[in-house]
């Protein structure tokens, strides 16, 4: 069917749509509806409920095993057997080589020692007096004492660190090297890798016995391991309860926040754009000096390679290649557009390979490799890839199998045309797994498996369908992780699908800068009213300012989406959209588009957040806030690859400022509102006005959907019910449309003042 008998059926019933369009918020694919009819977001609260009390019991059990430490130390006073460790403690933070009960303040100056090495002693002296009155000690340190340590503070801050696995810290402590150096944030985590430089100092953090990886980098002044720091068997219940007494109080948060904000404004990328410019050109690209030829490709890929314009490898392939190559499990993080793809397609080409060499006469070969990308324009994307790749290996065959298409001509495709490697989004790869139509025996040959954007398939929305294809392909197998954001948890999660002892490649590094280095990025704080008129303004000023412009703005949700795109055209913008909401030809249609196009806007939801490789984009504009920090990333990373410059400009409403302390870390900085013409404004309420009332009321649920599923906002009803009515407003509706009542139970808001519910 043509691209545009499908646009023509699109409009023929906008209304029919609607139901289906209720607060179903883009997830590329994934599932939308959980077991008990939950949607994902319910479905990650009801997780996230059951961690808290599993965390609590654990807590529980820990401070019982503290106080019965406490219990047997006074009974071995009692019976007048004083260990070892209590007399020795006072003089050294060792632990006694008696097996005894250690006394609680034992305890704690052993947990400070290991805590804040270099700082121990000012910790125990301030807080127990006794020490600090001891002559010896006098002696011992002359000079004048360093300045009290406040010990809640630091313990605070840097539990709030782990926490957020956030490395301000780390560049603050060891600023010292090179502070005015954006590039350099990473260079105490020795973890970046500049063209030249050993293979050595990436971070390659093997798993040791505890499943946790050694890193370096570490609070205070010494580099410390990552084992070290997190919970060591012996701290854990202490790092616990240091969790339990911290005091996080309000204007605490504040002035770190107001430090933070003070540091970002001083940067030097802030305040001297172009030295900055200067001292990352003179730091050289994210291609290193390592050509393809010297790595155990073959002769063929390497031609391939070679007329795709690939010589030099990026750090991430120079990087993850020998791991993949070798045929080990691994994780690998990297910086958005630095040449992932690549990095796992060539150990895919050479493992097909050898599998072929050893298994040459099979009437239909089996599946080799299997890559699972979370949406379908990043599946089609990686596809096409591999087929540069494969120019010259005659036989060997890619294809899709993506949602959105029809089922049997994938069938009939897999038959008339066998592929050695599949690219596939979950849904539709398990409909072909649960089908029996012998595709899964295809699988039982699979020798590996590769997850793009693994942190988001592991992510609660798709991690069910994952662990379900997994079960369904061999154990024997190797397996590669990718992703540009790698949480603490999916770390742990990954052992789904990873062997244990794999590897962990991050060219990022423990405290590096996870966003593109040449993106300039900022903030605006709006009511949410005059967002649609920002937008236009921010617009405007940025193709008055790059003549090839080429920009993506991200909404919050499809159909948030489609407003916005409906409202740029009114306003005569060169402007297209694609959404979840819209047929599969269409998205690739526009994908495709956009891909080649230069002086184009286009509005998306998330489906091309992540992977999507549309080269030059000089703008990516967020509007409401986006989901998490990981969202955050990925969309600013559709700007500024290939080491190229870009903006990012996120705006967000009063109530979503919080959201900053999530991407505190990265070089964003606030600015102030621009004047807005009012005869412009005049203009943009005009368009809102004509927008059809079926796509704002669309638009309105959708919102209601999304913000009910943002904590911070979604647990206060009252306050959503509020907002959802200034928001009505801003797009235009007399009043907000009535909702569903089964969808307004669904969504706990069935009896809260402001939500209308249908009769
Ligand atoms: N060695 C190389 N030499 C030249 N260009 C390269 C090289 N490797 C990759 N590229 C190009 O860099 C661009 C970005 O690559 P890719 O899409 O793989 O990035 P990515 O790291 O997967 O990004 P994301 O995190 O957004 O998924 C692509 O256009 C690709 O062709």
């Amino acid at each position: 069917m043509s691209s545009s008998s499908f646009f023509l059926r699109r409009h023929s019933k906008p209304s029919a749509l609607l139901p289906a369009l209720t607060f179903l918020r883009s997830m590329g694919g994934g599932p939308r509806t959980f077991k008990g009819g939950l949607s994902k977001w319910q479905h990650k609260r009801m997780h996230e409920k059951l961690a808290t009390e599993k965390e609590h019991k654990l807590l529980n059990q820990e401070k019982q095993l503290y106080q019965a430490r406490l219990r047997s130390e006074i009974r071995a006073k009692a019976a007048g057997t004083t260990t070892t460790s209590s007399s020795s403690s006072s003089s050294s933070s060792q632990p006694s080589s008696s097996f005894g009960p250690m006394t609680s303040k034992d305890h704690i100056k052993a947990l400070a020692d290991r805590f804040m090495k270099a700082g121990a002693e000012d910790l125990w002296n301030r807080d127990d007096g006794p020490l600090s009155s001891s002559p010896n000690r006098e002696r011992r340190r002359p000079s004048p004492p360093p300045p009290p340590l406040d010990i809640r503070k630091i313990i605070g801050q840097h539990q709030h660190q782990q926490r957020r696995e956030y490395s301000r810290w780390r560049r603050n402590e060891s600023s010292d090297s090179d502070d005015d150096n954006p590039m350099d944030w990473g260079a105490a985590g020795g973890t970046r890798v500049k063209p030249g430089e050993s293979m050595e100092s990436l971070k390659f953090g093997t798993r040791n016995e505890e499943g946790e990886e050694e890193e370096e980098g570490g609070f205070g002044s010494g580099r410390r391991s990552r084992k070290e720091m997190r919970s060591g068997a012996a701290l854990r219940n202490h790092d616990v309860k240091r969790e339990k007494r911290r005091v996080l109080k309000e204007g605490n948060w504040k002035e770190r926040i107001l430090e933070i904000r003070e540091d970002v404004r001083n940067r030097p990328e802030v305040v001297d754009p172009i030295g900055r410019r200067r001292r990352e050109e003179a730091q050289g690209s994210v291609l290193t000096q390592k050509r393809f030829d010297e790595y155990n490709i073959s002769s063929l890929t390497i031609k391939a390679l070679n007329e795709a314009g690939y010589i030099n490898m990026t750090v991430v392939q120079e990087a993850a290649l020998p791991v993949g190559l070798e045929g080990k499990d691994a994780l690998v993080k990297s910086r958005t557009g630095t040449g992932k793809s690549a990095a796992f397609l060539l150990p895919a080409i050479e493992a097909v390979l050898t599998a072929t060499s050893s298994n040459s006469n099979q009437r239909v070969p089996p599946v080799y490799v299997l890559i699972i990308s979370p949406t379908r324009e990043l599946a089609i994307q990686i596809a096409a890839e591999a087929n540069v790749l494969l120019r010259y290996h005659d036989g060997i065959g890619v294809q899709t199998l993506i949602g959105g298409t029809r089922f049997k001509l994938d069938q009939k495709r897999l038959q008339s045309d066998p592929c050695q490697i599949i690219v596939a989004t979950p849904g539709r790869l398990l409909d072909h797994i649960e089908n029996k139509s012998g595709f899964s025996v295809r699988m039982m040959g699979l020798k590996l498996l590769i997850l793009d954007e693994a942190d988001h398939l592991l992510d609660l929305g798709f991690r069910k369908d994952i662990e379900k294809i997994v079960d369904c392909i061999p154990r024997q197998r190797q397996s590669l992780l990718f992703s540009a954001t790698v949480p603490k948890e999916v770390r742990r999660i990954s052992q789904v699908v990873l062997k244990r002892e794999h590897v962990f490649v991050d060219t990022v590094g423990l405290g590096g800068v996870e966003t593109p280095a040449k993106v300039m990025q900022s903030f605006f704080i709006a009511p949410h009213e005059l967002h649609f008129h920002l937008v236009h303004h921010f617009l405007k000023e940025h193709i008055m300012q790059e003549l090839e412009y080429k920009v993506i703005v991200f909404c919050t949700t499809a159909m948030m989406a489609a407003f916005m795109y409906v409202l740029l055209r009114d306003l005569k913008m060169n402007v297209r959209e694609i959404h979840s909401r819209k047929p599969q030809l269409y998205r690739t249609r526009i994908s495709d588009e956009f891909r080649e196009s230069k002086r184009l806007i286009l509005v998306s939801s998330d489906v091309s957040s992540r992977g999507v490789h549309y080269p030059d984009v000089t703008l990516v504009m967020q509007v409401g806030i986006p989901s998490d920090r990981e969202q955050y990333i990925h969309r600013l990373g559709r700007t500024g690859r290939e080491d190229k410059y870009g903006k990012g400009i996120l705006l967000l409403a009063p109530w979503e400022e919080y959201f900053i302390q999530e991407i505190s870390d990265l070089p964003i900085e606030k600015r102030q509102l621009p004047n807005l013409d009012s005869d412009i404004k005049q203009k943009v309420e005009e368009s809102i006005g004509k927008v059809d009332t079926s796509i704002k009321e669309a638009a309105y649920h959708a919102w209601l959907g999304y913000y009910n599923s943002v904590s911070d906002i979604g647990r206060d009803k009252t306050m959503l019910s509020d907002l959802a009515n200034r928001f009505s407003h801003s797009i235009g509706l007399e009043k907000p449309p009535a909702l569903y009542r089964k969808t307004a139970l669904k969504m706990g808001l069935k009896d809260v003042p402001g939500i209308r519910i249908r009769k």
